[in-house]
């Protein structure tokens, strides 16, 4: 549905700021919107200009959330759900659906010592998704990633609604941190480098592909290793510095922002949108995996391939198949099984 909005205040500002003349009305939904990711990422969603309706839904909290991001002066208007009768007032009509919802580790943990409590939750959630907004791209941000997405895609496909182009897991925060980390290093500014991240996202799993960054260092070898290892354990070590008191939420709520920006480009049609993002793929013989990936008018319009790869990135592939592997057939199991 287009609206133009050429005319009017909001219309005038998206025009000096280089957007389309007739944009879209956008609804988008964060589920999980009054946690540490859930309330910073509604904050952004608000002041993102193709966002015309925010849905904010949590299990409680969610009227404040809403009531304070409300009075920001941007397009959107804000609407706050609590409690599961609410979660479908929240969800119909939702162009982008993204969920943070769920519990975060603590010093000590692994993303896959969440399975036991987040399985549940997004096994739910995507129930609800699939029954009042099966169409939506969905942004899966709960932990542990590598076993959430291939969860919420056995929900779907139990449903019969399943869409491969319109599952993704939010992968972004590596990218994110591989960025930051090479900007250090290589000495330059972090708004010209490019980082692809590969793989999953927990430990190994999360592979930088620092060897097609840009623009080119020639780090030595140490450096990479070092750089790699600091991108794979980046939520470990929030978690550390967090104490207890949760994982990363303002760098999540930053990458998460930028990934959902992305996928309403893509469903607006903007050309080239390019972001990595763990979804179905035969980039390898693993049925998920996160690599670049084109989206578009109809979500992942395609999954780009891995390019030329270091031995030591060629080393680091292989060492994160078994992982990855395993954790996508827990969740497959685990949702066949409920
Ligand atoms: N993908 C990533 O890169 C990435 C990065 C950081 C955190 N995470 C994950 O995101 C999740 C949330 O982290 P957080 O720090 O915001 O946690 P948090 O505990 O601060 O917030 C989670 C929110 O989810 C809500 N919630 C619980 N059950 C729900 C349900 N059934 N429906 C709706 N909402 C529900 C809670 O009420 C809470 O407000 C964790 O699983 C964490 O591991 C992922
Ligand atoms: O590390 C975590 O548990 C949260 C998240 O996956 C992250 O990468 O920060």
């Amino acid at each position: 549905m287009f609206r133009s909005v050429a005319r009017s205040a909001a219309g005038k500002n998206l025009l000096r700021r280089g957007y389309a003349t007739a944009v879209p009305e956008r609804k988008v939904a964060v589920l999980g919107a009054a946690g540490g990711i859930g309330q910073p990422l509604a904050l952004l969603m608000k002041l993102n200009p193709l966002v015309s309706q925010l849905a904010l839904y949590d299990i409680a909290n969610t009227p404040g959330v809403a009531a304070d991001v409300s009075h920001i002066n941007s397009r959107s208007e804000v609407a706050g759900y609590v409690g599961e009768e609410q979660l479908g007032k929240a969800l119909e009509g939702c162009d982008v659906v993204i969920i943070p919802a769920g519990v975060p580790r603590k010093p000590g943990m692994t993303r896959d010592d969440l399975f036991n409590i987040n399985a549940g939750i997004v096994k739910g959630l995507c129930s609800a998704i699939a029954k009042y907004c099966p169409n939506a791209l969905v942004n899966m941000i709960s932990n542990p990633v590598n076993s959430t997405v291939p969860i919420a895609a056995e929900v779907f496909k139990k449903a019969r609604t399943y869409d491969e182009r319109k599952l993704c897991g939010v992968t972004t925060l590596d990218v994110v941190r591989a960025k930051t980390f090479y900007a250090g290093k290589a000495k330059v500014n972090v708004a010209d480098v490019n980082v692809p991240v590969v793989g999953g996202h927990a430990g190994i799993t999360i592979l930088p592909l620092f060897s097609q960054a840009t623009p080119k260092a020639n780090l030595p070898e140490e450096d990479i290793k070092a750089l790699t290892k600091r991108t794979q354990d980046g939520g470990t070590e929030v978690v550390e510095a967090k104490a207890g008191k949760g994982s990363a939420t303002l760098s999540m709520a930053y990458a998460g922002a930028i990934f959902a920006d992305a996928c309403l480009k893509g469903l607006n049609g903007f050309p080239d949108v390019v972001e990595c993002s763990f979804v179905q793929s035969t980039v390898t013989e693993l049925p998920f995996f996160a690599s670049k990936v084109r989206l578009g008018k109809n979500g992942v319009e395609e999954v780009l391939g891995l390019g030329p790869l270091s031995e030591y990135e060629k080393e680091g592939l292989e060492s994160l198949k078994p992982e990855l592997k395993s954790s996508i057939e827990k969740g497959i199991k685990f949702a066949n099984q409920s």
